[in-house]
């Protein structure tokens, strides 16, 4: 038996023509992956499609053996999902909406389920919280209160989708932190298109687009290959970057433009030291479905 979340040929075509999973695969251990791309690249199709929230067309999904797509009802009870948004009643409290939660997970013994919310509270920080309305909760605050839903009965895959957008940042670390604990005991998945939070957070990774995965890779193993390699300068404003720049970013004095180049290019270059950023545009951009930098 493989342990870990293992996806072989996964495609997905919605009504309208969208191919939205061309032909995925990915292997995944346990720990921290995190999942790349651009706005409309696929990645909640895929989380969708991995939570059983969605059929593909064709493919293979299996956690730990279990082929995931054939029962269903086996991964559920192993599976954690973290949706973009997730829903509060107003009114309601914490401890009662965990509570809720963890009885239609099959926590029908009332001490149990008391242990079990009280815990997954403190795990996330929200005991002194645990009375007040989750109406009430702020962004950081109903984000780790996802956590803690999705981590009713120790799940083995906990799915993450785009979590930190509007965190701030003492708010993000605090649920980064939150998820490198999880990851400690289950397969993680984190979708999103910050570059950083992948980079701080994640040993290994996938980059998708267009359905495609284009690169796979540590960090460290999709950043090296760019080495001495990238070069950066700052041209004036109103200056006409170069066509085939590989990244163009807002300066105070102008633009700073990022070449790839196996030698400094003309002009007014300096080396530049590859971030997983940068290793991310050069994959999307060999793939040949980038749009513009
Ligand atoms: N229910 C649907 N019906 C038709 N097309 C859809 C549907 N859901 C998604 N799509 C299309 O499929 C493609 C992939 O969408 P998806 O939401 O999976 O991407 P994403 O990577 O999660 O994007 P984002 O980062 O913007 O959330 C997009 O072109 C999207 O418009």
């Amino acid at each position: 038996m493989t342990e870990g979340l293992k996806v072989t040929g996964l495609n997905k075509t919605y009504s309208n023509g969208v191919r939205a999973l061309d032909g995925v695969d990915l292997e995944v251990r346990p720990g921290l992956y995190g999942l790349l791309g651009p706005n409309g690249a696929g990645k909640s199709t895929l989380m969708r499609t991995l939570a059983t929230l969605q059929q593909p067309d064709s493919g293979n999904i299996t956690l730990n053996g279990i082929d995931v797509l054939a029962e269903a009802d086996q991964l559920r009870s192993q599976l954690g999902y973290l949706p973009q948004q997730i829903g509060a009643y107003p009114g309601v409290s914490g401890r009662s909406l965990m509570e809720r939660f963890a009885w239609l997970k099959g926590y029908t013994d009332r001490k149990k389920r008391a242990n079990e919310v009280a815990c997954l509270l403190e795990r996330v920080n929200l005991s002194d919280a645990s009375q007040r309305a989750v109406a009430e909760y702020s962004g950081g605050m109903l984000r780790r209160f996802g956590i803690a839903l999705a981590l009713i009965g120790s799940p083995r895959l906990l799915i993450v989708d785009e979590p930190t957008a509007g965190l701030d940042p003492t708010e993000r670390n605090r649920f980064h932190r939150v998820l490198a604990d999880v990851a400690n005991e289950a397969v993680v998945l984190l979708s999103t298109h910050i570059v950083e939070d992948v980079e701080n957070l994640c040993g290994r990774l996938s980059i998708l687009t267009d359905g495609q995965i284009v690169a796979t890779g540590s960090p460290e193993e999709l950043i090296e290959p760019l080495q001495g390699r990238l070069w950066s300068s700052v041209i004036a404003r109103g200056q006409e970057p170069p066509g085939d720049a590989l990244r163009i970013l807002a300066h105070p004095n102008g633009l700073r433009v990022i070449m790839q180049r196996d030698q400094a290019p003309q002009g007014d270059y300096v080396a530049h030291q590859p971030s997983l950023e940068d290793a991310y545009h050069v994959a999307l951009k060999t793939s040949g479905k980038e749009i513009g930098v």
